[in-house]
């Protein structure tokens, strides 16, 4: 496991996005060899969708060869509601980039068959031949997606009943109303993002300093889903300093020692700007 400590949240929003740029440039994504990136919503991904569409126009980046999955989705929010996933992914992300709306794939929180729907997203995965980067954000509570506190760490894509804690954080995208958040979402499971080659969990403010300390101080637990990247070969934790308070001062020192060794992470890769380009 990696703990990359940066200063600030928009300090991690940039270097997210360098990192997302980086592995998808390395890779070299074309028509029959698309890359595959597992995508999250919430407030903490916001500033590196702003940055990897700066790229995309500085001609740095592009989509067309890059398929997504994203994390959840609520149920029984209409699509084009502003607080569904539907709605944030394409306006705070998609449709600045080139990317195939065919090729980003959202969970449908209306369908019929909720169970059918999350089915037919684990083939989609399976079929696009796995995920190789799953970019992640987590609840304070150390939940995944919306892996809530007990929930199995090989779990699939399913629908899930949200904890009081979640609907109390996220009900300020909803007018501070707990009763007009969705009581339920569909989620990837903890083993569906365990199954990505890479795995990069965004984690920024004091709010979220418990989660990460139980993170990965801890033993794997499944009230803290997240814990369960200790167990994954390649996981990076990037946080701010203020995510860091709950962490033991011998940790945090470890990890900043190696921050030179985390800056060549995202070190520019020699590309030819011509294939990023089309
Ligand atoms: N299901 C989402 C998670 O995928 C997200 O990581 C979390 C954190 O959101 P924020 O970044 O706004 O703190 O919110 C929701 O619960």
């Amino acid at each position: 496991m990696r703990l990359i400590i940066l200063e600030d949240a928009d300090v991690v929003a940039d270097w997210a996005a360098q990192f997302v740029m980086q592995r998808i440039n390395e890779f070299a994504p074309g028509p029959d060899r698309p890359f595959v990136l597992g995508l999250p919503t919430g407030g903490t991904p916001l500033g590196m969708y702003r940055r990897l569409i700066d790229f995309h126009r500085a001609g740095k980046l592009s989509f067309k060869h890059v398929t997504t999955f994203n994390m959840d989705e609520y149920v029984g929010l209409p699509r084009d509601h502003p607080e569904s996933y539907h709605y944030y992914m394409w306006n705070s992300f998609f449709k600045h980039v080139d990317i195939s709306p065919e090729r980003a794939h959202v969970l449908d929180g209306n369908a019929p068959d909720l169970a059918a729907e999350c089915r037919r997203f684990e083939g989609l995965i399976k079929e696009a031949g796995g995920v190789h980067l799953f970019v992640g954000g987590i609840g304070p509570d150390g939940h995944i997606a919306f892996n809530e506190p007990g929930s199995s760490l090989v779990s699939r894509t399913r629908v899930k009943t949200l904890a009081y804690d979640t609907l109390e954080a996220n009900k300020r995208f909803f007018g501070n109303d707990i009763s007009k958040v969705p009581r339920q979402a569909l989620t990837v499971g903890v083993g569906t993002v365990m199954d990505a080659k890479e795995v990069m969990i965004l984690i920024t403010g004091a709010h979220k300093a418990l989660a990460l300390s139980k993170a990965v101080e801890e033993g794997v637990n499944h009230m803290w889903t997240v814990s369960a990247f200790q167990h994954h070969a390649q996981a990076l934790f990037v946080c701010d300093e203020a995510a860091t308070l709950e962490l033991r001062v011998k940790t945090v020192k470890y990890f900043k020692a190696l921050s030179e060794e985390h800056q060549k992470l995202i070190a520019e890769t020699n590309v030819d700007e011509q294939r990023v380009l089309h």
